[in-house]
């Protein structure tokens, strides 16, 4: 295609959103001009279902469940009897948020909360951390962080960190489910440094959880500090606008009705039953072309805006959670899925992008241009040029040198990063998401090969309990055979040497004889002290 007929295509295709500023430029992708004819029915089945879940039908059989994340930012769509509980959980959260920035709302020990540490994980954690990183401002009423593993390191880096302000720091722990493992393991490291200090816990913790869920009953939590409802009808990945979200974007002083009111506007963008003029069909319809069938293709995420590089990280769960699916409804092996990977521009420039010019041609590039280089004036680098001109001129760079080379893109340029343009942006990648599981017959709104790992991960653990049982009462050191057998698990001497390794590198109380890195030699005891410490609780099952 010369240049003069490619910029023809760039018109024709582009689409512009008058209401947010919002333009989305699909004519760097190679597919042929009747794809999107040939698209059209599969799009009128798409519209109507998409339609059917915004009227409340049950969009996640498995979990017999509606999907109603739309409502959150227009709650009038909502059926009657949930529009309440909308209207309710904001208000509920503009309150508090202001008592808390008041000082009305204090800590015990301090005339205001200073900090927030925000435990969670998955959907619980990602949209806090990305709306956080995007736009809270250079002195926010309160810093976050957040505790979203259970790696005791990291948990130890950041309560350490806190030490002398613990006192004034509020703990939000999130957990729909109130099961998952990772979030108790952190709430409980936590609710343990608050007890060394001498401090009550509950005074301090504010729960987001589904009323009566494992974490509120364990935990009484309607004794904490504060309660806010998670509603049953919105999936962890799509609750960005839920309490989850609005409630540390708030306490952060970030405008969460103009969030709200970017995600209603491109909400209603999204409605349109028209491809063209439909910036979620239109992304889909890329996504379908690259990534369908035999094109097996890979989205890379190029914001070029250092505030955005948390994006992909978002996107990674709400895409690859959706759509990697083993089964389409019909129940056929499909293995459907969209690899999410990116940072930001130009520093990838320096890092990958060699391959993507260059190397296998398995992905496509969605860079996201922001126009507005920074609020006020800037200094000129060089003649004319300042530093905002140079991330453009990457950004342009790069797509051409991609293009020249048949290497796929599409852009999407928004005014600036404000909290109305994160919403649409949220708004238009969750619709996006909705109709691509619609084009390829998938449930985007489950998860079922999560629980695999789970699973396994538990089984480890109560192998774990088993040998540690069995070295208990051992009357001399067990070779990691002997080991394996005495707990019934021939066939796992690998896993059984992987937990005594690890337990061999912790204080444990474990006595090794013979080398580590040598497992057939080896022979394990525990200190005297150890084996009485060990108890025969069930474990529950990870979460
Ligand atoms: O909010 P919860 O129930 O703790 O779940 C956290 C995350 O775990 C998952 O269920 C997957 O393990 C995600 O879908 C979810 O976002």
């Amino acid at each position: 295609m010369n240049n003069q007929e490619l910029w023809q295509r760039y018109q024709d295709l582009l689409y512009f959103n008058d209401d947010l500023g919002l333009y989305l430029d699909v004519s760097r992708m190679h597919f042929k001009d009747d794809f999107l004819d040939s698209l059209q029915p599969k799009f009128v089945h798409a519209f109507h279902a998409m339609d059917a879940l915004e009227k409340g039908a049950i969009a996640n059989p498995d979990e017999n469940r509606q999907v109603g994340h739309y409502w959150l930012r227009d709650p009038e769509l909502a059926p009657k009897a949930l529009q309440p509980e909308i209207i309710d959980t904001l208000a509920h959260i503009e309150n508090f948020v202001k008592q808390v920035h008041s000082g009305e709302i204090r800590p015990p020990h301090a005339p205001k909360f200073t900090d927030i540490i925000s435990i969670g994980i998955g959907g619980s954690a990602l949209g806090p951390k990305f709306v956080d990183k995007a736009l809270t401002s250079e002195a926010p009423p309160l810093n976050i962080q957040f505790i979203d593993n259970t790696d005791p390191d990291g948990m130890d880096h950041i309560l350490n960190g806190l030490k002398d302000r613990l006192a004034s720091t509020m703990i939000i722990v999130i957990s729909k489910s109130g099961g998952t493992s990772e979030t108790r393991n952190g709430l409980l490291e936590t609710k343990h440094a608050y007890q060394q200090q001498g401090l009550d816990f509950p005074r301090y913790a504010v729960a987001i959880t589904l009323a009566g869920s494992q974490m509120d009953v364990l935990e009484n939590c309607d004794n904490w500090l504060a309660k806010f409802a998670m509603l049953d009808w919105v999936g962890g990945r799509t609750s960005e606008m839920s309490s989850v979200g609005l409630l540390s974007a708030a306490l952060l002083g970030i405008d969460i009705r103009a969030m709200l009111a970017g995600a209603k506007a491109m909400d209603s963008a999204t409605r349109v039953p028209d491809i063209k003029n439909n910036p979620a069909a239109l992304l889909s319809l890329c996504w379908y072309h690259a990534c369908h069938g035999d094109n097996q293709k890979n989205m890379v995420l190029l914001p070029y805006k250092d505030s955005l590089v948390l994006f992909s990280r978002y996107l990674q769960q709400l895409i690859m959670e959706s759509l990697g699916k083993e089964k389409d409804l019909d129940g056929n092996i499909v293995h459907e899925g969209i690899t999410v990977y990116g940072n930001k521009g130009s520093t990838d420039q320096h890092a990958y992008v060699q391959q993507l010019r260059e190397g296998v041609d398995d992905f496509f590039v969605t860079f996201i241009e922001v126009l507005e280089d920074r609020t006020g004036p800037s200094i000129e680098i060089e003649p004319d040029i300042t530093t905002g001109d140079f991330l453009s001129g990457a950004l342009q760079g790069t797509r051409q040198a991609l293009y020249d080379k048949q290497r796929e893109s599409i852009t999407i340029s928004v005014p600036r990063v404000d909290a109305r343009c994160i919403g649409a942006l949220i708004a238009l990648y969750e619709r996006a998401v909705g109709f691509y599981a619609s084009l390829v017959n998938i449930n985007a709104y489950h998860q079922p090969g999560v629980e695999a790992g789970k699973k396994a991960a538990t089984d480890f653990l109560v192998l774990q309990r088993h040998i540690l049982t069995v070295l208990k009462t051992a009357q001399h050191p067990l070779t990691l055979a002997a080991l394996a057998a005495q707990i019934g698990a021939p066939d796992q001497i690998e896993t059984v040497y992987k937990v005594i390794r690890h337990l061999a590198m912790n204080p444990r109380g474990l006595v090794l004889h013979g080398k580590l890195h040598k497992p057939s030699d080896l022979t394990v005891s525990l200190t005297a002290h150890a084996a009485r410490n060990i108890t025969a609780a069930p474990l529950a099952e990870m979460a």
